[in-house]
C-alpha cells in the first residue's frame, strides 16, 4: 500500500506534460493578492511578491503563518481561491500542467521507499515523469552528481542518515530538470551539520544562476542564507527584502531588558529618555541609534528594576517583532 506522501507525489507527477518552455527572463514566480480560506479560517490574506530567476527566496514564518498553504498552491496541489500565482509566466490555476513541467518539489513529509536503493527510488520517480532508458540513466547520474550521492546509488534508503535522505529527496525533485525548485521546510529533523551541508548544496544548485529556489522555513539561521525573504505571519506578508535590508530597516541597536516590573519600568524609561519602549511579557524592547550610551544611562538610573539587559545588532527575529508586535515562537504554543 503506497504511503500518503507517495500518492501525493504520484498525483503531482503523473500529469506532467513534455517540457516545452524555459523560464523567460521575467520573474520566476509572481504572486498577486493571493487569498486562501479553510472554511472560516483565513490562511492567506492577500499575499503579493515576486521571486526573481536564479535567486534563493525564503518564506519565513512561525507555525500556522501560511507557508505550507502557499507552497501547496504553487505546487498546484491546492486550488487558487482568490488572486493569482504564476511560475515562469504560466498561471498556476489555469495552466497547472505547464507549471508542473517547470517545478521540482520536495515535500516536508519523507517520500523515499526505505526498502529500495537510492537508484531504485530515483528510477521509480523518473518513471512517474515518463523518463526511461538512457535519458533516465543520464538524469539520475546528473542529479546524484549534483548532490554528491554517486557513491550511494546502491545503498538502501533506510540505511542513509537524515541529511543524505534529504539530498535524495531533492535529487528526486531535480530528475525532470526543473527551472524552479520548491522546498517545504527541507531541514526539518536534520542536525546542524546536515543542515549546513544541505544549504551548501542549495547554493551550488543555483550556482549557474539558472535554478530558482523557493524554500519555506521557520529557522532564522536558514532565512539568513536566502538572497531574499518574505516573512509570513498569520497569512500576511509583513516584510519582503534581503536579510541585510530587513535588519537595516530596524536601524541601530536593539536593547532587551528583563524586569520584575516591566510596565512600571517601561513608563519610566519612556519619560526619562523619550524613546519607544515595546513590551513582550516580562521583557522590554528598545530600538536605539546608540544602544551603548542608552544602556549605560539606563543601568545607571534604573539598576534596581533591571534584572538583565542584552544589547545587539538587530536580528531577523527583531525584524519579525518590529513588524508584528509579538515574538516569533508565540504562535507555536499548543
Ligand atoms: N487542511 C486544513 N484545514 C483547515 N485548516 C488548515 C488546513 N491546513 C492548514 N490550516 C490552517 O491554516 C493556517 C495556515 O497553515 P499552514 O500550514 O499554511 O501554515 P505554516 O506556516 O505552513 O505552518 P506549519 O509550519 O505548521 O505547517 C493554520 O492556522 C492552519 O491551522
Amino acid at each position: 500500500m503506497p504511503s500518503a506522501s507517495t500518492v501525493k507525489q504520484h498525483a503531482f507527477a503523473l500529469t506532467l506534460p513534455h517540457r516545452t518552455h524555459m523560464i523567460p527572463s521575467s520573474d520566476a514566480i509572481t504572486i498577486s493578492d493571493l487569498e486562501h480560506h479553510y472554511g472560516e479560517l483565513r490562511a492567506l490574506a492577500g499575499v503579493s511578491f515576486d521571486v526573481r530567476p536564479g535567486e534563493i527566496f525564503g518564506l519565513l514564518g512561525p507555525n500556522g503563518g501560511g507557508k505550507t498553504t502557499l507552497f501547496r498552491i504553487l505546487s498546484t496541489l491546492l486550488p487558487v481561491q482568490k488572486g493569482r500565482a504564476s511560475i515562469g509566466g504560466f498561471d498556476v490555476a489555469t495552466q497547472p500542467g505547464r507549471v508542473r513541467a517547470l517545478v521540482g518539489v520536495t515535500f516536508q513529509s519523507p517520500s523515499l521507499d526505505g526498502k529500495l536503493t537510492v537508484r531504485e527510488n530515483l528510477k521509480h520517480q523518473g518513471h512517474l515523469y515518463g523518463l526511461r532508458g538512457k535519458m533516465l540513466q543520464e538524469r539520475i547520474e546528473h542529479a546524484t552528481n549534483r548532490l554528491q550521492l554517486s557513491d550511494r546509488l546502491h545503498d538502501r534508503a533506510d540505511s542513509l542518515s537524515g541529511g543524505l535522505k534529504r539530498r535524495v529527496e531533492i535529487a528526486k525533485g531535480l530528475l525532470h530538470n526543473p527551472d524552479v525548485l520548491l522546498l517545504d521546510e527541507p531541514s526539518t529533523g536534520l542536525d546542524p551539520g546536515a543542515r549546513h551541508d544541505l544549504w551548501r548544496f542549495l547554493g551550488d544548485l543555483r550556482g549557474d544562476g539558472r535554478m530558482t529556489v523557493l524554500v519555506t522555513t521557520h529557522l532564522m539561521e536558514e532565512a539568513e542564507r536566502c538572497d531574499r525573504l518574505g516573512i509570513l505571519n498569520r497569512g500576511e506578508l509583513v516584510a519582503c527584502d534581503t536579510p541585510d535590508a530587513l535588519r537595516a530597516s530596524i536601524g541601530g541597536d536593539c536593547l532587551t531588558i528583563r524586569s520584575g516590573e516591566p510596565e512600571v519600568l517601561a513608563e519610566r524609561v519612556r519619560d526619562r529618555f523619550q524613546v519607544d519602549v515595546g513590551r513582550l511579557g516580562d521583557q522590554l524592547r528598545i530600538e536605539s541609534q546608540d544602544g551603548h550610551e542608552l544602556l549605560r544611562d539606563l543601568v545607571a538610573e534604573f539598576s534596581p528594576q533591571v534584572e538583565a539587559v542584552t544589547l545587539g545588532k538587530p536580528t531577523l527575529e527583531d525584524v519579525f517583532i518590529a513588524r508584528t508586535g509579538h515574538q516569533f515562537w508565540e504562535e507555536e504554543s499548543p
